[in-house]
């Protein structure tokens, strides 16, 4: 590894220091008989200037190197207020590791273009800062989720049945047999419990979702958990504190990375427990009331979610849906066989459903009768099924989108700039 110290760290105190970085070269300029060079790395920028008068030879390559040229430049630290970090480096060395004549992503790339060259668009700040804060996100839910009890656990993604609708499976030839990409680590998670009683998981999952919307992926990572004895109203408290914890720890640690994305940090600094809970019964009333045309029974898609979200400040809960709009899983409300013990988190500012959750049916035969309701073989969820057979308990659980939730904290266009590399139907490449 290179003996170098990043951007970041180069400070106005350390004047007179020499000191070498390494990275590439994010802006450029020549005034006279000097270049300036802005270099970029992981921590950030600084300017590198090289005079001629100081290094001819360092200044002439310096000349040479093109945007996003790997260097490694060497100098002495000198305290400029004019500088873009108030810091600069008087270059006396530089080497070329990479030359680039032509750097492909310009200024006025279009949106579809940086996609057809995700590869390269990662060279971006804008995009470190995205994941950067993506990171912390999921620093922050595993340090919640270790201090509450929660155990980390690996479900498979190659699966034999759906669990969102079979609608949206991926299938794919398992040598003699049919198997499907995981939508959700659920049912696997729902058999950990037995041994473990509150577990999590963080996976990709796969929806073959037609639907080209600025919240929908092929394939997202899914922070899912589940735990045994907890009803819909326990796991409901541990959406908004994990979520709650998520935030203002992201806020705490990359407020100045948030802050490049949004000014306004009221509703994530609104995002504390108790979060405001809404039945779907009060939430039809809002829409209609707004002209929205929607009667109780139907689904809310993004379009009422956008318009529901405008009554909030902050992420709140819509509870008690509809059976028919949920799936076969959830638990029927007992004090109203026409809804589920299901609950929706919802992002403000538009952004709608990060999380979806609910208590799960624990009773064999009211299981095997939701199945056949919908559709579908209790043989082929044998093994599920066995889970209501063998010490069956009262339990809950949630998946929570991390692009969507990203996408709500730094306000973000499309859930596909919250993940390295997105996979929507037109776009499997690079
Ligand atoms: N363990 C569970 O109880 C999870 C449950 N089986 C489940 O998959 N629910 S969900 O379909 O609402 O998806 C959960 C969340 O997963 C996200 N999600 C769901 N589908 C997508 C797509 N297509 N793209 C991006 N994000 C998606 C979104 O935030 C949803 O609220
Ligand atoms: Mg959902």
């Amino acid at each position: 590894m290179i003996d170098k110290i990043y951007c970041v760290d180069v400070q106005p105190d350390m004047e007179g220091k020499r000191v070498k970085l390494a990275g590439w070269v994010y802006r450029k300029r020549e005034v006279g008989k000097k270049v300036f060079i802005v270099l970029r790395d992981s921590s950030g920028i600084i300017q590198a200037i090289f005079k001629k008068e100081l290094s001819e030879e360092a200044y002439e390559k310096a000349k040479k190197a093109g945007i996003e040229s790997s260097v490694i430049i060497e100098g002495t630290v000198r305290a400029d207020p004019r500088a873009p970090t108030g810091v600069e480096i008087q270059a006396d060395r530089i080497e070329i590791v990479q030359n680039v004549d032509f750097f492909p992503i310009t200024k006025d790339a279009s949106e579809e273009f940086l996609l057809d060259v995700r590869h390269l668009h990662l060279h971006s700040p804008k995009v470190a800062t995205i994941m950067k804060v993506k990171a912390t996100m999921m620093q922050a839910a595993r340090e919640w989720l270790l201090q509450d009890g929660w155990y980390e656990v690996f479900p498979p993604i190659l699966v034999t049945g759906a669990v969102e609708g079979g609608a949206t499976l991926f299938k794919l030839k398992y040598f003699d047999r049919t198997a499907y990409l995981s939508q959700s680590a659920q049912l696997y998670l729902e058999a950990a419990i037995f041994g473990l009683e509150k577990v999590w998981s963080l996976t990709p999952s796969f929806r073959a979702e037609k639907s080209r919307t600025r919240r929908h992926l092929t394939e997202f990572w899914h922070l899912e958990l589940e735990a045994a004895w907890m009803d819909l109203w326990d796991i409901m408290k541990v959406e908004e504190e994990l979520v709650s914890y998520m935030v203002q720890r992201t806020l705490e640690l990359r407020k100045s990375e948030v802050e490049t994305f949004r000014k306004d940090l009221t509703t994530l600094k609104n995002a504390v427990p108790p979060f405001p809970r809404v039945s779907y019964d009060e939430a039809i009333d809002i829409l209609q009331s707004k002209g929205v045309e929607i009667e109780w029974g139907e689904d809310m898609g993004a379009d009422e979610e956008r318009i529901l979200t405008q009554e909030f400040e902050a992420p709140f809960f819509v509870y008690g849906y509809p059976k028919g709009i949920k799936a076969f899983y959830m638990k029927e409300d007992p004090e109203d066989p026409r809804k589920v013990l299901a609950a929706d988190m919802l992002a403000p500012e538009g952004y709608g459903e990060i999380i979806g959750g609910s208590q799960r049916e624990d009773d064999y035969n009211k299981l095997v009768q939701r199945i056949l309701e919908e559709g579908m073989k209790p043989e082929d969820y044998g093994w599920y099924l066995d889970l209501r057979k063998y010490g069956s308990v009262p339990h809950s659980g949630f998946g929570l989108g991390l692009e969507r939730l990203v996408a709500w904290v730094l306000k973000l266009d499309h859930v596909r700039w919250a993940t390295l590399f997105p996979r929507t139907p037109s776009r499997l490449y690079p």
